[in-house]
Formats: structure tokens, sequence, C-alpha cells
């Protein structure tokens, strides 16, 4: 029941399209049973000139100019039947158009929710979940439902309908042949039944090996670079071949089962109508029973076993829904962050960790243990450390992505926690290693967060970052497309585009998580100068392995396994047995050392 609310929660069908739907369905049903009742008359009661046995028929025949009129225009029968073939095919029309609308609408708001839920969920709910499987809740659990609200709802609608109905008019044509004509269809309720709870575990796992063989291909497609540079086309290929292999396996044997239960299904259709004509060739040899009656029989009978045989598989497809509903759920009952809760204050860039400790949800061990450190504001900081020392993690604290757990962290004195983290994060830019850049313009790119911005204003970000000569060398400069459908750029160029990204929000804090890597030393040094001259007090801080870009810090923090173990300047480090010391001297010999 909850199940179904939350669907026309988001289907939200007006009564008016309920009542719609109602109508249609019932006019297709009518005219389905009408159809052939009308042949019914014209053979026994126009052609064959047997009087009616019910009133109404005989009114209407003689409002139509009695049987001898119409026995000698037989276009007006044919007439009638072309309008209740007119009826079938406009009651039809009108069901899909007001199911699609339904259906449509229920798709439309609730894939628009979901995004607009998943865009509020915190970072750490997207780093656990599997991005493959979101995709499928957003896209395959959502065509689900969407799929049965189209058809499958308005279908046992009609099926109820059909089958009330035309059981009705046979029993009250022919009692006896209405039983014999029925006795067999529990049998085919039965074994539709048992199919479809028999067989949820053969269409689950058609679902998972489908998954699976999805979860391959996009992992693939996102791994390319590896696959090319590690020559793993090769094993690339089996491990689609086997998954896809699975899938066709699996599939095979949902095919072979449904054509099993087809089969079945129809032999006992078949006997039962095999039976029913016996019976009624029977009743008709001893004057028991119209030809037209006889023909009545036949086309119901045939109407009925379709919806009940479909049962089971309406059964069955409101499992899935069911589940579909349960994934779909679980994402929007996901507690979203409340990014405009909290103060927002004026930030210079003065930041202090006092005692901080902190570790990721499905880790018991400290990521930061015990880190205590004063950054004055308008500063330049240098973070280093061996990979997985915790710099990363340190950054992440600074503007709200993960909370901290222990110890206090202040911006400017306020406890960054009271701080409304929308606007943290636009006073705390962080510059990844690895930024991403949309299929948009350069333009478009760097304009992305500071929409205000003016062009003079992109351009002297760019410039800042180092950027503006390769931007104008492109032959559409800043209006060159790039990702899949423009060019492609350096790791370099992506990091120099990112900073003046950052640099337009003119953010009173910025961190550089290692994104200064993939530029050669000139480059570096040159955004370093131009970080020095900005118009603006900003607090930088910057992760780097390189002493070449900490030695001018004015203050350099060095981490190992989450404890904050040196700081100082370059000077005094240098003079201090420690890791700054031993790193310092490997990269003074030549080689550059990555803080192994
Ligand atoms: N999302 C996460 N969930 C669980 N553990 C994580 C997560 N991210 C990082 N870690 C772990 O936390 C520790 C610190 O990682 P972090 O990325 O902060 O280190 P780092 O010093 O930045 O390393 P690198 O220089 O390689 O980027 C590592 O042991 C890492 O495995």
């Amino acid at each position: 029941m909850k199940k179904l609310k939350f669907i026309l929660d988001y289907a939200k069908p007006d009564d008016k399209r309920i009542i719609a739907i109602f109508f249609d369905v019932a006019i297709y049903a009518l005219a389905m049973l009408i159809s052939p009742l009308i042949l019914s008359i014209m053979v026994d009661n126009v052609i064959q000139g047997i009087p009616a046995d019910n009133q109404m028929i005989t009114a209407i025949l003689q409002r139509l100019g009695g049987d001898a009129h119409l026995r000698n225009n037989l276009w007006i029968g044919s007439l009638l039947m072309l309008a209740v073939y007119i009826l079938i095919a406009f009651g039809v029309h009108r069901r899909t158009i007001n199911c699609g609308l339904v259906s449509e609408t229920f798709a439309e708001n609730i894939r628009n929710a979901v995004y607009d839920h998943m865009q509020k969920l915190p970072f750490a709910y997207h780093k656990q979940k599997d991005s493959g499987d979101l995709l499928q809740r957003c896209t395959s659990d959502i065509d689900q439902i969407r799929r049965f609200l189209a058809s499958q709802i308005s279908e046992m609608l009609y099926s109820i309908l059909i089958v009330c109905f035309a059981a009705a008019i046979l029993f009250s044509k022919h009692a006896k042949l209405a039983a014999i004509s029925v006795v067999l269809l529990p049998l085919i309720l039965i074994a539709s039944l048992i199919f479809y709870t028999k067989s949820k575990k053969i269409f689950l796992d058609c679902d998972i090996a489908e998954s699976k063989m999805m979860a391959v291909l996009q992992e693939n497609l996102n791994a390319m670079r590896v696959v090319k540079a590690f020559h793993q086309e090769k094993v690339e290929i089996d491990k689609f071949e086997e998954k896809n292999e699975d899938y066709r396996v699996k599939l095979f044997r949902l095919v072979n089962a449904l054509g099993i239960f087809w089969n079945i299904s129809d032999l006992i259709g078949m006997i039962q109508i095999l039976i029913m004509i016996i019976f009624g060739i029977q009743f008709a040899v001893a004057q028991q029973l119209s030809v037209g009656t006889f023909f009545v029989f036949l086309t119901y009978i045939s109407m009925i076993i379709w919806p009940i045989r479909q049962l089971g598989r309406i059964l069955a497809d409101m499992g899935k829904v069911s589940v579909s509903v349960t994934r779909i759920k679980e994402i929007l009952d996901e507690e979203a962050e409340d990014l405009e809760a909290g103060i927002k204050p004026e930030i210079i860039g003065d930041i202090v960790f006092d005692h901080v400790s902190f570790n990721y949800e499905d880790s018991e061990e400290h990521t930061l243990n015990d880190v205590s450190f004063h950054i004055e504001a308008n500063t330049r900081v240098a973070i280093m450390g061996p990979t997985g020392s915790g710099k990363s993690s340190l950054i992440h604290l600074l503007n709200g992505i993960y909370d901290y757990k222990g110890g206090s962290i202040r911006i400017d004195g306020h406890e960054l926690r009271t701080i409304s983290k929308a606007w943290l994060r636009k006073k705390v830019q962080i510059v990844l290693q690895e930024p991403f850049l949309y299929s948009k313009t350069i333009y478009e790119n760097i304009h992305l967060a500071a929409s205000k911005s003016e062009r003079d204003e992109i351009i002297k970000a760019a410039k800042t970052a180092s950027i503006h000569n390769v931007i104008e060398e492109f032959e559409k400069g800043y209006d060159t497309e790039v990702g899949e459908k423009g060019v492609t750029l350096s790791g370099g160029q992506k990091q120099r585009l990112a900073i003046a990204r950052s640099l337009l929000l003119k953010s009173p804090i910025v961190i550089f998580d290692d994104s200064l890597s993939a530029l050669d030393s000139k480059t570096d040094a040159m955004i370093q100068d131009a970080l020095n001259q900005l118009d603006y007090p900003v607090t930088t801080l910057m992760i780097t392995h390189r002493i070449n870009t900490a030695r001018s810090a004015d203050l350099i923090l060095v981490l190992d396994h989450g404890k904050l173990i040196q700081s100082g300047t370059h000077e005094t480090l240098i003079h201090e047995e420690g890791l700054y010391k031993r790193i310092y001297e490997i990269q003074s010999e030549g080689g550059e050392s990555h803080g192994e």
C-alpha cells in the first residue's frame, strides 16, 4: 500500500485522468464483447431468420428495419461491425495516451526527484556507492515501474472486465456449456501462478547477469587509458565475453522456461476450446444452441484464456515493481546535506586545527590523529608527506566534504561545523589533482562556478593560471570545446584550467591538491609568482611532493601516518633531522622523491 502511494505521489494522476482511463478501458472491453454478439445476431436472427429470444435485441432489429430488411441490406450489419471496430481502436488509443501520460509523468517526476536528491547527498555517500548500481536504479528501476503503469494496470482492469462480463454473458446464454467451457481454466491459472513464482529466480538471475555485463562495459570505457597502456585488450575482451556468455545462458534459460509455460498453457487452452467445440456441436445438433451463440462461445473463451495466462505475469511484474520501488526509495530516504544551515561569516583565511582527529566511516583506524597547527591569513602553506599519510583527507575536512570526529577546526575563530556548507565551499576552493572538465567550451568551463564573471575577469584568471597563451593558440580560443566533442587537453593544461576556474571565485582560501604536479617547474614557478601578486588576500594551501614548490612557503606541514610530524619553514626544516630533510637531500641530488 505504501509503495502504491509512493508511485501515485510521483505520478500525480488527477481524478479526471483516472476516470478517463477507466472509461477508455471500459469502452475497449465493451466493444470487444459486443463484436461477437453482433455477428451472432447477424447469423442467427438476420441470416437464418430465427426469432430473437431477447426483447432488447428484437427492439433493436425492428428499429433497424426488421430482419428481412437487414437480410437484404447486409451492409447495415457490416457498418455496425465497422463502428464497433472503430470504437475498439478509439478505446485502445485513448487508453494508451492516458496511461502513457500517467506513466511518463511518473518517470519524469521520479527521475527529477532522484537526481535532485543525489545532488544533495553527502560526498561520502557517493564515494561508498557503486555508480553503476546508482545508474541502474535511476534508469532500469524507474523504467520497470513506468512500463507497469503504462500497460499492466490497464491490462489488469481490462482482464477483470472481460473475464467477469464474458463469463456472465456465456452463463446467461447456456449455463451448461458455459460451465464446460471454463472447466480447465483454473488449471491455466494455477500453471501461470506456479510458473511465475518458480521463475522469479530465473528473472532475477537474468537481471543480475545483465548488470554484471554492463558493469564490465562501464568499467572498461572508464579505464580505456589503462587498458591501452597495459595492453589489456585481450583480458578485457575475455572478461566481457565471459559475462556476455553468462547473460546469454541465463537469458536462454528464461526464454526456455517461458516457452515451456506458453506451450503448456496453449495446450490446455486448446484442449479447453476443443472440449467446448465437442459439447457445443452436440448441443447444436440437439437444437439447444444456435450457430451464432456457438460462435460467441468460441470467441469469448479465447478472450478469457489470454488474461488468465497473463495473471501470473502481472503478479511477477508486481513483484519486480515492488523491488524497484524499494531500490529507488532507498536513495530518496538517504539524509541529504543541509547546505544552507549555519552561519555565513566574512572569511579572511586564518585557520586553526586543534587536536583534530578523523576516520572514514568504513575504517576503524584514525586517518588523521591529533593534528594541530595554525595558519595565518594571507600566507602560503605547503603540505607534504608520503602517499596515504592523510594530506587529501585533511584538506577535505576544510571545505566540509567530510566531518572531523575529534578536536576543533576554526576558520577566523568560527568553528567550521557551524558555518553553512554552501557558504564554506564558496570561500574554500579546492583544485583537484585530476580536475574534471565538462564537455563544454573552455570559457564555460572556467566560468562554471562564478557565473556572473565578465570576460575580462576570466581572461585575468586564465593569465594567472598561465593558460591564457595556450587558449589563444586554439583556433576558436576561449570558445574551443573540450572533452568528448572537442580538443583533448594535457594533464597540465587541465590543471591550469581548473586553477583559473577556482581563482575566478576570488575565495579567501585556495587549496591545491597536488594540482601543480603535472606542470613543469617553470610553469609551476610562474603560477606561484602570479599567486603572490593577486590583488586580494588569499591563504593558499598546496599539497606537494616537490621541495621546489614548498621552499618558498611561509609554513610547511609534514604528515606521516595521519600525524603532523614536522612543521616550520624550509630553512628550519632542512636543519632538523626528519622526513623533510631526507626528501630535500634526495631531490637535491637530482632525483624527485614522491615522499615514499
Ligand atoms: N574514501 C575513503 N574511504 C576510506 N578510506 C580512505 C578514503 N580515502 C582515503 N582513505 C584512506 O585514508 C588514508 C589517507 O588517504 P589520503 O588520500 O588522505 O592520503 P594522501 O596523503 O593524500 O595520499 P596521496 O599522496 O597518495 O594522495 C589512506 O590510508 C587511504 O587509504
